[in-house]
């Protein structure tokens, strides 16, 4: 067999093995959550954009949703204002909240889109303002003081959680062959800006939209268990057990309530899974072992 033979061949091979995945995903919508710590590598966002150019060029209709922890992290440290978490969310003051905005909705967003649209498509960089997207009220956290075991309120300021979602734009740029690419900033009804947790947009927005898929792209392989090993597939009953018991914390926190969250109100399927893996978001959809950590119900 020549060469170019065998290539075709593999390729063929390739072709055959994608091409049903290809089809179940046809029409349908995957959400795609990029991470603060998935993003940085040039080449890795050149082909996290390529990956969702070729979802919409094979018919799926995909939503972005970033994040920018990290990035926002290094804007406040260059201002001056150190960073605070409570429970994997970010303590939010009026002057932070400005900067989130500024840095989620400004520079990230718009970086997100050039990229996509050098592959050809047609991104549009959005926040939940933008056609009454998303509105949001003061997240009511608590959590369980770990020495005390007493369950106190956060005040965590600016921080919102998504109440209402309204998807007439997205269904209106689904129709128009673009791709949305969604900064996690909303406003309330009380006229604030809130500051919301990437995953938890993520989740409201797959969750408004009834996805097939919704994809957490992050800078681990997945859901570790308490020997850092890889937990291919989580029940929701496990997943709470695994928060309560301490062996998921930090940002895994908001990310597994979401996938949680997601599921229960209809999203088919949620992965959590290494966004640093070149093409993780083709090899996770179109390949028969997906990679990550699948929730199941
Ligand atoms: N059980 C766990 N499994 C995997 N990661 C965990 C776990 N518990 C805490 N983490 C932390 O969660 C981080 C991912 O959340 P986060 O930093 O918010 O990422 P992203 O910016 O991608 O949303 C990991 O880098 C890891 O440090
Ligand atoms: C309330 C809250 O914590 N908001 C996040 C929003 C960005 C985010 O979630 O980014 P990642 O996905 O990269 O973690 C923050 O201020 O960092």
């Amino acid at each position: 067999m020549t060469e170019i033979t065998a290539t075709a061949e593999m390729q063929a091979a390739l072709l055959s093995r994608a091409l049903p995945y290809m089809q179940r995903y046809e029409h349908k919508t995957v959400v795609v959550k990029y991470g603060g710590h998935a993003m940085g590598d040039i080449e890795l966002g050149k082909a996290f954009a390529r990956d969702i150019a070729l979802l919409k060029q094979s018919g799926v209709n995909p939503i972005v949703v970033h994040g920018g922890g990290p990035q926002i992290g290094a804007m406040l440290a260059k201002m001056g204002i150190e960073s605070k978490f409570e429970g994997g969310l970010r303590v939010t003051d009026q002057k932070t909240v400005e900067i989130v905005e500024m840095v989620l909705a400004g520079s990230i967003n718009k970086e997100i889109v050039a990229l996509i649209n050098a592959e050809g498509e047609w991104a549009i960089g959005l926040c939940g303002k933008d056609g009454n997207m998303v509105f949001a009220e003061k997240a009511r956290k608590t959590m369980i003081d770990p020495d005390s075991n007493i369950e106190r309120v956060l005040d965590l300021g600016f921080v919102g959680e998504p109440v209402e979602v309204d998807r007439t734009l997205l269904d209106l740029l689904a129709r128009s062959e673009m791709i949305p690419v969604l900064a996690p900033v909303a406003p309330g009804r009380d006229g604030h800006t809130y500051n919301i947790n990437a995953d938890t947009f993520a989740g409201a927005i797959a969750g408004a939209c009834q996805a097939t898929r919704l994809l957490f792209l992050t800078d681990v392989p997945g859901v570790l268990d308490k020997n850092k090993k890889l937990i291919d597939e989580l029940t929701v009953a496990e997943a709470k057990a695994l928060i309560k018991d301490g062996t998921v914390s930090g940002g895994m926190i908001p990310k597994v309530e979401t996938c949680i969250e997601a599921i229960e109100r209809g999203v088919e399927g949620v992965v959590i899974l290494n966004g640093k893996t070149p093409h993780a978001v083709l090899l996770e959809l179109f390949t028969e072992h997906g990679a990550g950590t699948l929730i199941v119900p």
